[in-house]
């Protein structure tokens, strides 16, 4: 049987652009990450993959790759399901200010501490900790069992939220996550054991 659950960050969105912490603010994707998402649909596609249910968070940027991944399938009627425990992490008070901005107001230490470390929370917002206090118990209760019985899981949701989970399936650790960056638009290709560890990996590039 396989087993197996593919991540994909959303394509490049209008905050990502303009370079500003987004968190659970709501714009849409530019031109390149629609044309991001659609390259991660046709790699799926080269790579003979195709999926029995989808997650995805309730922010548009996500769901709209989903949906633009889903097309070039050919398969847009896939089961979904939309949560915000798959939601990006809630940045807060630096929700919208520019990451440069930020750097020169509080310094490259700290703005670097808010934004990778592990349980640092930037102000009124969550640390990666907090994030994976909330996508974990929604991965074990809702799309670990899909995979398990053998239905193929694409999962399309945000930086932080998936760092939360690839920090659980490749057993990264407080002092090894901060290392970890996810591009935006590159499928990661997971197929786990009967007992939900990994048995293999992939990133799959365009
Ligand atoms: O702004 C955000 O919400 C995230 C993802 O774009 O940023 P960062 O990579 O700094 O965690």
């Amino acid at each position: 049987m396989d087993r197996i659950l593919v991540l994909v960050r959303h394509g490049q969105s209008e905050w990502n652009l303009k370079n500003l912490f987004t968190g659970w603010k709501d714009p849409g994707l530019t031109e390149k990450g629609v044309e991001e998402a659609r390259a991660a649909g046709r790699s799926l596609k080269a790579r003979g993959l195709n999926f029995d249910r989808a997650f995805t968070s309730n922010l548009v940027r996500a769901q709209h790759t989903l949906k633009l991944i889903l097309s070039e399938l050919g398969a847009p009627d896939v089961p979904t399901a939309r949560d915000l425990a798959l939601n990006e992490r809630d940045y807060g008070d630096l929700c919208g200010l520019n990451k440069d901005d930020a750097r020169e107001k509080w310094g490259d230490e700290q703005v670097h501490l808010w934004r990778r470390s592990y349980d640092v929370q930037p102000p009124g917002g969550e640390s990666l900790k907090d994030t994976v206090a909330r996508v974990l118990p929604y991965y074990i209760q809702a799309i670990l069992p899909a995979v398990l019985r053998g239905e193929r899981v694409l999962v399309a949701a945000h930086g932080n939220s998936l760092r939360a989970l690839v920090m659980v399936l490749d057993g990264l650790t407080p002092q090894t996550i901060p290392s970890l960056e996810l591009a935006t638009g590159l499928p990661l290709v997971y197929r786990l054991k009967p007992d939900s560890t990994v048995e293999t990996k992939e990133i799959l590039h365009p």
